[in-house]
């Protein structure tokens, strides 16, 4: 255990010059009826050096927001040219906020909130900034990362999803550009000569997925460059392969998360694979993922099989071994052995007994897509390993894209902790804490609201069963509903989404549904959530990062009512769904809805009391408050577990990298499935 913490623990580094506290005894002006409520809002006194530097970025505001345009850029440039010459970046931190403030206001009339210039020097700090959802993190990121990009190395913006990199790169362009910064865009479908002419810009958005990919491909191409020879010609000729091709990313300088918790924690439990091309192995190994997926449906729980909840592990047994032996097999299995079969077996049983079509994946043009079940939406790109993912094509009946060797991989870890600097936001840092100091040594700190939030969240309600509790909520919503105030429902999967459609329509209750398929329509129907009277039913996070403006007498009405259907196994999963109302101060409400038969009870206690509860609730009228604790402990425990799985995952990819480097090879190619 001890070696696990050793390895786990990352080295110490120096972190930027940070701002300097305030002389002790000195007077605090408030300029601002918004300073005023940060100050009344902090309660940590970790917020005091930024706080001092506000004054400071005001003057280099005042100074500097008369000058044209024109002379504005040119005083940009001024700063990067400083900044060049080796002048440290946090001296430079208050005028280039300064700066960027007032380009905020010139191009977008948002000029930067305080609490925003507090948010973006928290990131300018290696931290990541939990900011309340809704308070502008899209143009807090804009700070640090014009301070960042200054010594033009490249800073890489990432982000969950391509629409999300795109919407935001396109939002923020008119500041940058009036600061004389260049920004790109990386795009799933672009070339290379694109994608290196995004990474020569001062400023790239994108998704964690594709900054990885990219990685991973110029390493590969490198390795090509230097099997074909030309690398011993030296510098010259290096990182280039025999098409002149060259590497599209340059260093990795600063990367700014946004939505943190999704991109660093969410998204960690699997690499980023680049498959290389089958060979005949490869046939063989597609002919047993269909052979097992077929002879899967013979095999029995107990009878064949033991089935471990704990930890959804499949054992064949000894007749389920021997059946294993009967079934007839394609000639091409001839040279496989028994004990793979077995592993093919109980792979495909476990894949029929734990991963669902619309909830964990969905088939899109042929294709096992995974649908990330923390956010309801499509995890582009991503695989199962183990075999999983080809187990779950071979089931669906398309194409098994098989178990080629892996020609590279890096975990979302080993990615961001390449980073010189580091910083991020989100709206639901804190429970995760723990996790971003240890592996990749991120505080997370949380900002103060711009203004004071007006969420009202009611209290718990818990049913017996499922039945009684779509009621209930059909229920609520039709209460709401006919006040004219809007609904948003999030469900935890498509099924339940469709599910409860059916029960809205049912009750005569008009709405709109989501599902993960389309993130960019989806965004658009989130966004119009906040009209009177609109209900709109949506996966978890369909709508992630997406902004709720409340309709005409919305406000009034008391805002936008958020209904959580069910616990999800993470409880800053429900959060997010949680903000979607009462944003920059608007009135809202929101309710968690339970019953004892949700997946969050099975997960969490074990099939055993989960049976017992299931059991209990079949028949029971009316609901049943005091078993809301039990929800968040089961919830506690799924978290726990999820935790260890990362670090597993991070403690093995260490291990192996070690093993690469000690071997002489480059560790994130040669690397076995
Ligand atoms: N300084 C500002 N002045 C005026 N409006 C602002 C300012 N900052 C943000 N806003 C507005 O606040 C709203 C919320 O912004 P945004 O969507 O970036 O929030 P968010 O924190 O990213 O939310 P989420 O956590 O839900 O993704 C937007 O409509 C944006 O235009």
């Amino acid at each position: 255990m001890e070696t696990e913490q050793q390895t786990l623990d990352p080295p110490e580094t120096s972190t930027p010059e940070s701002p300097q506290p305030p002389k002790r005894g000195a007077p605090r002006t408030f300029r601002t009826d918004s300073l005023r409520s940060i100050c009344s809002q902090v309660t940590r006194s970790g917020l005091a050096r930024y706080i001092s530097k506000l004054p400071l970025i005001d003057k280099f505001e005042a100074e500097l927001k008369d000058l044209s345009d024109r002379d504005l850029r040119k005083h940009s440039l001024g700063l990067r040219h400083r900044a060049k010459s080796g002048e440290s970046l946090a001296k430079l931190l208050p005028e280039a906020f300064a700066l960027v403030r007032i380009a905020g206001a010139r191009t977008m009339n948002m000029r930067h909130y305080e609490v925003q210039l507090i948010g973006g020097m928290i990131m300018f700090d290696g931290s990541i900034a939990e900011m309340e959802t809704g308070e502008g993190k899209t143009l807090t990121a804009t700070l640090p990362t014009y301070l960042y990009a200054l010594p033009g190395k490249g800073v890489h913006v990432a982000t969950v999803n391509d629409y999300l990199a795109a919407r935001d790169a396109e939002l923020m362009m008119p500041v940058y550009k009036m600061l004389g910064m260049s920004v790109g865009i990386i795009e799933s479908q672009m070339s290379s000569d694109e994608r290196r002419k995004a990474y020569q810009c001062d400023i790239t958005y994108g998704t964690s997925k594709e900054f990885g990919f990219d990685f991973l491909r110029d390493r590969l191409l490198i390795r090509q460059t230097r099997e074909q020879g030309l690398g011993v010609l030296g510098p010259l000729l290096a990182g280039k392969s025999q098409k002149n091709e060259e590497p599209v990313q340059r260093e990795h300088f600063f990367a700014l998360v946004d939505e943190a918790d999704s991109v660093l924690i969410d998204d960690a439990r699997t690499p980023l694979v680049i498959s290389s091309i089958p060979g005949e192995a490869e046939k063989v190994a597609v002919a047993c993922h269909q052979w097992a997926a077929l002879a899967e449906r013979e095999f029995e729980e107990d009878r064949h099989y033991e089935y471990e909840h704990d930890r959804k592990a499949v054992e064949l047994n000894v007749s389920g071994r021997m059946l294993v032996r009967q079934i007839p097999k394609p000639k091409l299995l001839d040279t496989v052995g028994l004990v793979d079969l077995y592993d093919y077996v109980e792979r495909a049983i476990k894949v029929k007994r734990d991963f669902h079509s619309g909830q964990h994946y969905v088939i899109r043009d042929g294709e096992v897509v995974i649908v990330d079940e923390s956010t309801g939406r499509i995890a582009e790109g991503r695989k199962w390993s183990y075999g999983i993912h080809q187990a779950i094509e071979a089931k669906e009946g398309v194409e098994v894209t098989v178990a080629t060797g892996q020609a590279a991989r890096i975990t979302v870890q080993d990615l961001f902790l390449r980073y010189r600097h580091l910083g991020g936001m989100t709206g639901t840092a804190a429970s995760s804490k723990g996790e971003f100091k240890k592996i990749y040594r991120l505080n997370v700190i949380k900002c103060p609201t711009n203004r004071i939030p007006q969420r009202k969240l009611l209290p718990d309600r818990v049913f017996g069963n499922g039945e009684a509790k779509w009621t209930a909520i059909v229920d609520e919503i039709r209460d709401v509903h006919t006040k004219g105030r809007p609904v948003l429902v999030g469900t935890r999967t498509i099924e339940k989404s469709e599910h409860l459609s059916k029960l809205l329509e049912e009750a005569g209750i008009e709405h709109e549904v989501l599902n993960a398929h389309q993130v960019a329509v989806e965004a658009e129907i989130v966004s119009r959530a906040g009209q009177p009277g609109k209900v709109t039913v949506a996966t978890n996070m369909a709508g992630r990062g997406t902004d709720i403006k409340l309709g005409e007498g919305v406000h009034a009405l008391g805002g936008l009512h958020v209904i959580c259907t069910e616990l999800h196994d993470s409880a800053r999963i429900d959060r997010q769904l949680v903000g979607r109302c009462g944003r920059q101060g608007d009135p809202g409400s929101t309710r968690q809805f339970m019953a004892l038969d949700d997946d969050c009870l099975l997960v969490g206690l074990g099939p055993k009391r989960y049976k017992k509860m299931v059991e209990y609730g079949k028949n029971r009228q009316g609901e049943l408050p005091s078993y809301a604790n039990l929800f968040r402990k089961a919830q506690r425990k799924i978290e726990r577990k999820h935790f260890g799985d990362r670090k597993v995952l991070l403690y093995h990819e260490k291990q192996r990298k070690k093993m690469h480097r000690e071997m002489g090879q480059d560790p994130y190619l040669d690397s076995p499935d």
